[in-house]
């Protein structure tokens, strides 16, 4: 494991590089290729799903990894490294940080359990929540990083639109660290997150989804062109 993560990220831009399965750039070598993108832009970290792209990315940047598994269960809402052999696939394919779901929903291995197993093979863990609560639990349970990875993702925290600026708001007035990820897609909004107390901040979609991005563009042109009164070439 590197030398102190932690101390590397705080004040930082992470990037996450991900692909969904069956999209174009669900590939090692692909999520590689993003990730030295990202390092060449600045970002300090970067955040991985999957053991293959974890080893793929380990081999050629040498920024701090937070790792995950993404793995649907019938048991559980629960998929971001849901068990100890997941902990166990993330470490030994080489993430410093480990990033588990630690929301209350139930689980198939205990909170605790889960962070101590990743402390026990000497790397640090990031607990992804949807609320204060959970991550004062994730804390109490042994977490070194909450995340806001989950607000909106949750049945009880739906329908949130951009970043999770309340929950964000949450942590400040308590006084609890925190990391903030999830929907920022845009450089002010970055700079309201750590104004708001974040310790660094992880940007996804805005940057490693070029689906989504083109969509974005692809959307304000099909409204652009269905207004009747702007044509194309006026006569
Ligand atoms: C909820 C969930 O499963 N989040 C995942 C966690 O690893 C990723 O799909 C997100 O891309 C990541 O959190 C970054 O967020 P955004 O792509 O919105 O910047």
């Amino acid at each position: 494991m590197q030398a102190d993560p932690l101390a590397r990220l705080d004040g930082t831009l992470v990037v996450s590089c991900q692909a969904e399965s069956g999209l174009p750039l669900d590939a090692p070598g692909h999520i590689a290729a993003m990730a030295r993108s990202v390092v060449m832009g600045g970002a300090s970290g970067v955040r991985i799903e999957g053991a293959a792209n974890i080893a793929a990315v380990r081999a050629v940047v040498e920024v701090p990894v937070i790792g995950l598994t993404k793995a649907r269960r019938d048991d559980t809402e629960v998929y971001i490294t849901p068990t100890l052999d997941d902990v166990a696939s993330v470490v030994e394919a080489g993430a410093d940080i480990v990033a588990i779901d630690a929301t209350s929903r139930p689980r198939p291995v205990a909170l605790k359990a889960m962070f101590s197993a990743i402390a026990a093979r000497g790397r640090l863990s990031m607990g992804d929540v949807a609320t204060l609560d959970e991550g004062r639990r994730a804390l109490d349970a042994g977490a070194d990083l909450v995340s806001t990875t989950m607000a909106g993702y949750t049945s009880y925290s739906t329908d949130q639109r951009g970043p999770a600026f309340a929950l964000m708001e949450e942590f400040a007035r308590v006084g609890l660290p925190f990391v903030a990820e999830g929907r920022i897609w845009a450089p002010e909004e970055a700079a309201r997150c750590f104004d708001l107390g974040a310790r660094f901040i992880v940007v996804g979609g805005a940057i490693t989804r070029p689906d989504a991005i083109t969509r974005r563009f692809a959307d304000e042109v099909a409204a652009w062109s269905a207004r009747p009164q702007l044509k194309r070439n006026p006569t």
